[in-house]
């Protein structure tokens, strides 16, 4: 691929080092607009979207690192290639993890140079422009580091609470990312049978031990070229962690009873939901792995951290249950979407899906009720009905007290706008808040 024809913005303060790099570029057909410090750089890329920025690490008026986290807070930034001198090596490193892209270290060769930025610029081409991961920030931000670290080839680390989304999320990076087109292969290390676990991964040979009556391709060879995706990671033994930590340092493994190095050339993402750093501590999992494993990090938030996502995902996976069975039922009562708003979601993502999945089988309404998507909160273990009806009072109190908690939480508990979205006056709101013993900074209960 030539660079004929993009748009490259480069920020170099050293005159000789910029002419020199612009003069390069535009040999190769490249267009160059060429920025002398961080503030420049910061109008012009507003006004322009360059397939590629070459950026100096240390910059008159501020460093790389601060100009790339201005930068990256637009979701359609482009890939930076970091110009770092030595001893910026760290920060460089630190730049890669926040998802820059590449660095060459100076001095360096113009060949290696051109090879790292045709690269960068061929697979950002290729990455999808829309999202899908979810609506609220906290994922956008998600997608947006996914965006940035999919057409890379370091390891990822997705952690995160059970049910959040790591698979959806390793899928997605899959999706997005040049290797689309090859292999995922998703292991769950919980899963494997600890015996079986070292032969499942790397394979083995003919005769390796009794039962092994033929060669066998582990998964780590049979990802190819793709992703090899190690979910509950922390679950892997010390010796296979060795296996594994080798396995990245030589890009190459051994079947088990084979001497043979095959090369791997999967990209490996590995998510889990406990604290590697405390397991390290416990003595369950090596150092230099976790150091190799996270070169790029990423925490998929909580689905009470991000109460937005909810009525979307409710809404997904109605549409998803509701064809599949085949339901009349017509919808959500705006009363279950509030339930499910104060619901903490210790399942998060996957006890949504069956809790949907749940009320459609059973709901007999046309709508789905707070009781139908909590049932525990209305009947005891043996399916009889515990809580004592309410009275038509209680009940609407039950929904007022809810409904200016929501109005709070969503005018950031300010009274006189949470009056003005629910319709009444301010002084009614008051009284209100004062008989059911609400405070303005109730709005996050
Ligand atoms: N953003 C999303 N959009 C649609 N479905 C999602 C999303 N996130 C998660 N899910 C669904 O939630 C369930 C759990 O997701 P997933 O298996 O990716 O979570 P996980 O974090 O890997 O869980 P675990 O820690 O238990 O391995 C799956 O059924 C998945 O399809």
């Amino acid at each position: 691929m030539s660079l004929e024809g993009r748009v490259i913005g480069l920020i170099e303060d050293d005159p000789i080092m910029g002419e020199s790099l612009v003069q390069s570029l535009t040999l190769e057909g490249a267009y160059v607009d060429w920025w002398q410090s961080g503030s420049e750089a910061i109008r012009g890329l507003k006004a322009t979207s360059p397939d590629l920025v070459v950026c100096d690490i240390r910059l008159p008026d501020t460093t790389g690192d601060r100009l790339f986290s201005e930068i990256a807070q637009t979701r359609s930034a482009p890939p930076f290639l970091f110009m770092t001198a030595f001893g910026d090596i760290d920060e460089a490193v630190r730049l890669m993890r926040a998802g820059a892209g590449d660095y060459v270290a100076k001095p360096f060769d113009l060949e290696t140079f051109m090879d790292r930025a045709r690269s960068l610029i061929r697979a950002w081409s290729q990455v999808r422009p829309e999202g899908t991961l979810g609506a609220s920030e906290a994922m956008k931000r998600v997608e947006q580091m996914l965006r940035r670290v999919a057409p890379l080839t370091s390891p990822v680390l997705l952690t995160g609470e059970t049910g959040v989304g790591k698979e959806v999320c390793a899928r997605f990076l899959h999706g997005i990312s040049p290797r689309a087109d090859r292999p995922i292969i998703a292991v769950n290390c919980a899963a494997l049978p600890t015996d079986l676990m070292e032969s499942e991964l790397f394979g083995h040979e003919r005769g390796a031990f009794t039962g092994a009556h033929a060669q066998h391709k582990g998964y780590a060879e049979r990802a190819g070229g793709g992703m090899l995706f190690l979910d509950e990671i922390a679950e892997l033994p010390l010796p296979l962690q060795a296996k594994l930590l080798r396995l990245i340092e030589e890009r190459a493994f051994t079947r088990v009873g084979g001497e043979r190095k095959i090369p791997f050339k999967a990209r490996l993402v590995c998510a889990t939901n406990c604290d590697l750093h405390a397991a390290v501590r416990d003595g369950r999992f090596r150092l230099d792995l976790l150091h190799r494993i996270n070169t790029v990090s990423i925490e998929i938030p909580a689905l009470r951290q991000r109460p937005e996502d909810i009525p979307t995902l409710m809404e997904l996976f109605f549409d998803q249950f509701s064809a599949e069975l085949n339901s009349d039922v017509r919808g959500f009562a705006s009363l279950t979407i509030d339930a499910a708003l104060e619901h903490s979601w210790p399942g998060n993502v996957r006890e949504l899906r069956n809790r949907v999945e749940r009320a459609l089988a059973l709901s007999y309404g046309q709508w789905i009720m707070p009781t139908d998507l909590f049932p525990e909160q209305a009947t005891g273990r043996d399916g009889e009905t515990v809580a004592p009806l309410a009275t038509l009072s209680e009940a609407r109190e039950v929904a007022e007290r809810r409904q200016i908690q929501r109005a709070l939480r969503e005018s950031a508990g300010r009274v006189t706008r949470a009056a003005e979205l629910l319709g009444i006056s301010r002084t009614t709101l008051w009284e209100k808040m004062r008989r059911l013993g609400i405070g303005s900074g109730d709005e996050e209960e």
